[in-house]
């Protein structure tokens, strides 16, 4: 998968790409991540990207031709479609199964804003998406450009280990995450729960996927909506709800 990042600091969003799980896609050839400085595409003796905003206001707004411009570059410079997914506020709320989706295609171009956003006539000209990572106002689109490609990196095939990937599969199914624990077995802090020293993988398992569920229900209740319960996952979430001692 390609990835290009349209921003004014593209040795931002490139310096994520030295680290971790993304680092390895692209050590793999399972990503590549390339960056479009519009600066570079911007004319006159200053290179303007940005101007001051009709009907008055704070801040600058980022100028149409020079985003225009970078992102005709960005498209060119790699095969076949790209879809232009700009990061903002007012995009998408992004969720596991829209980074899945991101992730299934062959190239993505990520646009970044910066100062007070871009001109709107650029977004309802060449953005075929926005996302948004939260609703919270960064500085500028690079760290949310930086999540999506974290979290695409990890669906990337070949891109975890076994044990990175089984922590991705407790977030694929849509629930929260069951708590771990490591050594020491015994610590001020309290006792690693009995049943995760038994052995018995069909019990730890079920002990897991009930703490799932019950974490889920006690702080994202929202998760659950549109999902089908089993008559197991109730009978779990009953226990855990009892306050059942693994
Ligand atoms: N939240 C967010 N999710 O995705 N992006 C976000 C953001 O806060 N981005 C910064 C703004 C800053 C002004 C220009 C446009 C981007």
């Amino acid at each position: 998968m390609r990835i290009d990042v349209v921003s004014l600091f593209p040795e931002f969003v490139a310096q994520c790409a030295g680290f971790g799980v993304v680092g390895r896609a692209v050590e793999r050839g399972l990503l590549s991540i390339h960056g479009t400085n519009p600066r570079d595409f911007a004319e006159g003796n200053y290179r303007r990207v940005d101007d001051r905003p009709f009907g008055g206001g704070p801040g600058m707004v980022m100028l149409v031709d020079p985003l225009r411009r970078a992102l005709a570059s960005a498209r060119a410079s790699g095969d076949g479609p790209a879809r232009v997914v700009y990061l903002s506020p007012q995009g998408a709320r992004l969720d596991q199964a829209g980074v899945r989706r991101l992730s299934s295609l062959p190239r993505l171009v990520l646009l970044c804003g910066r100062y007070e956003g871009v001109d709107e006539r650029l977004v309802r000209a060449e953005v075929d998406e926005e996302v948004s990572i939260g609703d919270y106002v960064l500085s500028g689109g690079e760290l949310p450009a930086a999540v999506l490609i974290d979290a695409i990196a990890r669906l990337q095939s070949g891109a975890l280990n076994d044990a990175e990937s089984a922590a991705q599969d407790s977030f694929e199914d849509g629930l929260l995450d069951c708590p771990h624990y490591t050594r020491p077995v015994e610590h001020e802090f309290g006792a690693v729960p009995d049943v995760l020293l038994s052995g018995d993988h069909a019990r730890i398992a079920r002990w897991r996927w009930m703490q799932a569920l019950g974490r889920t229900a006690d702080r994202r209740p929202d998760l659950f909506a549109g999902r089908t319960l089993s008559k197991t996952d109730i009978a779990l979430l009953r226990e855990y709800q009892e306050g059942a001692v693994a």
